[in-house]
């Protein structure tokens, strides 16, 4: 396999002998492989903390070992949650605090709390034995090839599955949706461009309640606006997230291409119409395990 192709799956990442013998081929290790999920994270955290923490300490060790250039995908979600602007004083558009590279950690899943245990074994490996890595922190992604258990692939496959849409609770909950060729872009930026220990928050304005998004999908879908079905909220579940990208803009110049986000979306509806080979063997055990959770 050429040297800018070897890829490590989630499942192989506490492997210490493969990793070490990748690690030890490659000019750059950029670490996605995460177990993601917030609602499996709340059935079962025992894979989050073996894949996200324990599979982190590998992979770290292992670049220490070999020198080699690191850098780390993590979540907004680190830093917990934070109120819905129609619960600020004068809320509107564009008014509400963000997350900055300044904020707190208060991860609130067993999800994002396994991520944050592994931004802060990043951190400490940068300070403690000179890693040089960079971590980088996004908002929701969307886009083609995404698990077909997130939110707005699983309501576009339900559509095309005869299957009506599940939207948790009230749906005011807010996301900051990014198309992923977008965070890829960012990703690159950061390898090629930043400055090693520095973290990088990931975003591109996109904020949406996830009512307003379920309803662009129905409409884009040509499915009655009301053609849904209200579930049992998430537990505990995240009020809103929203990212200031100003450092990534600023210090390395990156801005998203993906602006409009109906465009995006209609994008992303178009790739999983053209690809139900890619998860069509899924979908059945995938609504199954929700079904068992009342959603
Ligand atoms: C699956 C599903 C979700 N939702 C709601 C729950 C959330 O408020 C929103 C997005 O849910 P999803 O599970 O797709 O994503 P988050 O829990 O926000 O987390 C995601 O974005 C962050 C940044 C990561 O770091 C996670 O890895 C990634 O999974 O839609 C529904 O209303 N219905 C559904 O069927």
């Amino acid at each position: 396999m050429p040297k800018d192709k070897v890829e490590l799956v989630v499942g192989d990442i506490c492997d210490k002998d493969l990793v070490d013998k990748l690690v030890s081929q490659a000019d750059a290790v950029v670490h996605y492989a995460a177990e993601s999920h917030n609602d499996n994270s709340l059935i079962d955290p025992t894979p989050f903390i073996q894949t996200n923490i324990v599979g982190t300490s590998v992979l770290i060790n292992a670049c220490r070992k070999y020198d080699v250039r690191y850098h780390h995908i993590s979540t907004d979600e680190v830093y917990g949650d934070l109120p819905l602007r129609e619960d600020l004083p004068g809320h509107g558009e564009g008014k509400g605090e963000k997350f900055t590279p300044e904020s707190p950690y208060r991860p609130s899943s067993p999800y994002s709390s396994s991520k944050a245990s592994s931004d802060l074994l990043v951190r400490a490996w940068v300070r403690s034995f000179g890693l040089r890595a960079t971590i980088s922190n996004c908002s929701n992604n969307y886009g083609p090839y995404q698990h077909i258990e997130k939110f707005i692939p699983r309501q576009i496959t339900n559509i095309l599955s005869g299957i009506r849409p599940k939207l948790y609770g009230s749906g005011k909950n807010v996301r900051d949706w990014i198309h992923t060729n977008d965070h890829s872009r960012a990703v690159w930026d950061i390898l090629t461009k930043g400055k090693i220990g520095e973290t990088y928050l990931i975003g591109a304005d996109g904020e949406k309640n996830n009512k307003e998004v379920l309803e662009m999908i129905l409409e884009l879908m040509g499915q009655p606006k009301d053609a849904y079905d209200q579930v049992k909220d998430r537990p505990r579940h995240d009020l809103r997230y929203a990212i200031d990208a100003t450092k990534l803009r600023t210090e390395l110049g990156w801005e998203p291409e993906f602006t409009d986000f109906k465009t995006g979306l209609q994008h992303t509806i178009d790739w999983y119409t053209e690809h139900q080979d890619w998860w069509k063997d899924e979908k059945a055990a995938v609504e199954a395990k929700y079904a068992k959770n009342g959603q």
